[in-house]
């Protein structure tokens, strides 16, 4: 078995009992688990769930909230007491947890990306466990990841991850709901995700889920376009983790083994907001999509919006959009660079390495 970071997601359901609490075995399990990975030399990355489960009773709620105020509140109070557990629990393996808290703001700016980037990797390096949940208290509807399985996603793309692990109280994809369906077939393996796949995924099936099967899938459909291969499924005992990593796992496998995709390339993807628009000729939309060529001045017809040197820019081609790039000209020089006879002979305007099509399977 290759060495390698693995990012596992601990999803509330498996993590909680019929009553929204955390559930001590199912923790222990995971505990154990998470230790015989990192024992086996692996590098792990938590995220887990389970602020609002840890929280809402000390908030004097009968049940989990499903107030967007309630869960926040809940949340704010259970975090810590999550955080404590993996302290507790981990502390007597010798291990030590760290807590990292996002919300998807922290990832829109190139700085913070690569922050969070360099504060994961430092703790990795020193042999420590990051524990990362969404920063629930604080995080606006506008802003969420949605759920801990798109979090975990990016996770896994940001620290270009070998393997996601999608632990939840369901052994994979099946071709319908396996609560309502005794006849759902299980789905072992998925090279890639397609429509009628999604189609297949419904919602959360119990009261602690968020987001059910649909959510993975399109946090796995994230990850593998990221270069992440992904697990969904369950296990039991110490070795479960190590076992999934060996292709043994109780659940469904998704993508194969590719590259990681360069940091700069998933933000441009995932987090870069438009500054401007570049439209360009047929020759330049066969450079850059058939050939891997980067963007030269003599391919472009026309551009629009007032961007800066560094931001990111929608280039469209005849059929439209075609993708998005880190420009190297601000929009004025741009355009007198255009207006020069000579000018379109100039250096390139969104290098390849800048530069990611949409509409592919994979961003590398
Ligand atoms: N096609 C499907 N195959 C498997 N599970 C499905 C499917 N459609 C919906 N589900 C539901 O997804 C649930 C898991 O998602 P969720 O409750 O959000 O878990 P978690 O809290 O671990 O994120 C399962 O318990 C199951 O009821
Ligand atoms: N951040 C929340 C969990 C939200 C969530 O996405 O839960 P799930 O994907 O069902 O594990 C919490 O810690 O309670």
């Amino acid at each position: 078995m290759e060495k390698n970071r693995v990012v596992v997601k601990i999803g509330s359901s498996s993590l909680t009992n019929d009553a929204g609490e955390i559930d001590e075995q199912k923790f222990a399990d995971h505990i154990g688990a998470l230790v015989a990975l990192h024992k086996a030399g692996h590098e792990v990355v938590v995220v887990s769930s389970g602020a609002v489960a840890c929280g809402f009773r000390l908030l004097g709620y009968p049940a989990r909230p499903v107030t967007l105020k309630g869960k926040q509140a809940a949340a704010a109070i259970g975090q810590s007491v999550l955080i404590q557990r993996y302290r507790e629990a981990l502390g007597a393996y010798g291990l030590i947890p760290a807590q990292i808290l996002l919300t998807r703001k922290d990832f829109s700016t190139k700085d913070r990306y690569h922050n969070a980037y360099s504060t994961i990797t430092e703790l990795l390096r020193r042999g420590v466990i990051p524990v990362i949940n969404e920063n629930d208290s604080v995080s606006v509807s506008e802003l969420t990841f949605g759920d801990n399985d798109m979090l975990s996603a990016l996770v896994s793309g940001l620290v270009h991850a070998g393997c996601l692990i999608i632990l939840t109280d369901v052994n994979g994809l099946y071709s319908t709901n396996p609560k309502y369906d005794r006849c759902a077939q299980r789905i072992d393996f998925i090279d890639h995700i397609t429509p009628e796949m999604m189609k297949m995924a419904g919602g959360a099936g119990s009261k602690a889920g968020t987001g059910g099967m649909l959510s993975k899938l399109k946090a796995a459909n994230t990850a593998v376009s990221l270069g992440v291969r992904v697990f969904i499924g369950k296990g039991k005992g110490c070795d479960k983790l190590v076992r999934i990593l060996e292709g043994k796992g109780d659940g469904t496998y998704i993508g194969a083994a590719r590259p990681a995709v360069k940091s700069r390339k998933q933000w441009i993807a995932l987090f870069s907001e438009s500054a401007g628009k570049i439209y360009i000729d047929r020759g330049a939309e066969q450079a850059l999509l058939q050939k891997g060529s980067s963007l030269l001045p003599a391919g472009i017809k026309k551009i629009s919006g007032t961007f800066q040197k560094g931001d990111v820019v929608d280039v469209y081609g005849a059929k439209g959009l075609l993708g998005k790039g880190e420009v190297l000209y601000g929009a004025e020089e741009l355009l007198r660079v255009l207006m020069r006879p000579s000018g379109r002979a100039a250096e390139e305007v969104i290098h390849r390495d800048h530069w990611v099509p949409l509409n592919r399977k994979g961003l590398g």
